[in-house]
């Protein structure tokens, strides 16, 4: 339902357009790449991909901003409101959905640090409402074991190679403290020097710390550094190594193949995004353009 020159006719600069916004935002902050990717991924994972986590909360309405995945986790927003308003100029009015904006920005953060290009479907629509319950409840932990990643992926229409590849996403970006302080607390299958430097900037009273630690060891190249580092056993997400734990399990398999063929991973990361991209889309009649993806029209 979903086609990659859905704006040709309405808005021919549409995608040249985001593009420059984002090279610009990564440029001013490079770590702005890994969180548009990231809002993305949170936005298709509650209720289809729909712009619904970029709705302000009101007096009287409670969106997804405020749920345990996403609270002062979430970044982008700003970015996303720049790329609306120059393309409402450009476009001469509101054609762009919102949830397009953050499926074209994800795409183009992975090129941006060498990740493949992958072609985005477009022609989704936007909410006009969100759920704070069901971004508490849809969008996995990182306390996940395999198993619960794997449901929760195949919750999602997704399967296991899915989940290992898009977990590749984690080759950019960054986690806080508070994240992975159980890990390189209670896990025994994490590389000793790895965790000794973890905790340097994470202490155990730290929890409440602001500090960040990089995601893998390559945070602004979408290089296949993070499966090398599960295959080291240094993951630093609990349930980034859930991946690897050298049992000859299938997503060993998929780690160690993903860790050597850069090819692999950048057209498996590919299909499995446009497949994420598709989940529930409102289309046709459904939903609205937003004119602010903060509000409804
Ligand atoms: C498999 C289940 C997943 C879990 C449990 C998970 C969990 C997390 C957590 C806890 C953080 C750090 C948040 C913080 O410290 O505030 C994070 C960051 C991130 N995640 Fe995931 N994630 C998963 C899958 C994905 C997927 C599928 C993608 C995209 C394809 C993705 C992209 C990212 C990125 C890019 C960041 C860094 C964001 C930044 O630096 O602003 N994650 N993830
Ligand atoms: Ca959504
Ligand atoms: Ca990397």
């Amino acid at each position: 339902q979903l086609t990659p020159d859905f704006y040709e006719q309405a808005c021919p600069d549409a995608l040249p357009t985001i593009r420059g916004v984002v090279e610009q935002a990564i440029q001013q902050e490079p770590r702005m790449g890994a969180s548009l990717l990231r809002l993305h991924f949170h936005d298709c994972f509650v209720n289809g991909c729909d712009g619904s986590n970029l709705l302000d909360d009101t007096p009287t309405f409670t969106g997804e901003k405020t749920a345990g995945p996403n609270l002062n986790s979430l970044r982008g927003f700003d970015v996303v409101d720049q790329i609306k308003s120059e393309l409402n100029s450009v476009c001469n009015g509101n054609v762009v959905s919102c949830a397009d904006i953050v499926a074209v920005a994800a795409r183009d953060s992975v090129n941006i640090f060498g990740g493949p290009a992958y072609q985005v479907l477009l022609g989704r629509r936007d909410a006009t409402t969100a759920s704070f319950n069901d971004a508490n409840n849809d969008i996995p932990p990182p306390s996940s074991n395999l198993q619960a990643l794997l449901s929760n992926f195949q919750n999602h229409g997704l399967n296991l190679q899915d989940l290992v590849v898009l977990s590749g996403g984690h080759t950019i970006g960054v986690a806080r403290c508070a994240i992975y302080l159980p890990r390189i607390t209670n896990d025994t299958n994490i590389d000793s020097d790895f965790r000794a430097s973890l905790q340097k900037g994470c202490p155990n009273a730290g929890a409440q710390n602001d500090n960040t630690s990089p995601l893998d060891s390559t945070t602004t190249l979408f290089d296949t550094v993070y499966f090398k580092d599960l295959l080291q056993f240094k993951g630093l997400l609990h349930s980034d190594q859930e991946l690897f734990k050298n049992d000859g399990s299938e997503t060993d398999g998929l780690v160690t193949l993903y860790s050597n063929n850069p090819e692999a991973f950048w057209a498996d990361f590919g299909a499995s995004m446009i497949k994420m991209g598709n989940l529930k889309p409102l289309t046709g009649q459904n939903g609205q353009i937003r004119q602010n993806c903060r509000r409804v029209n």
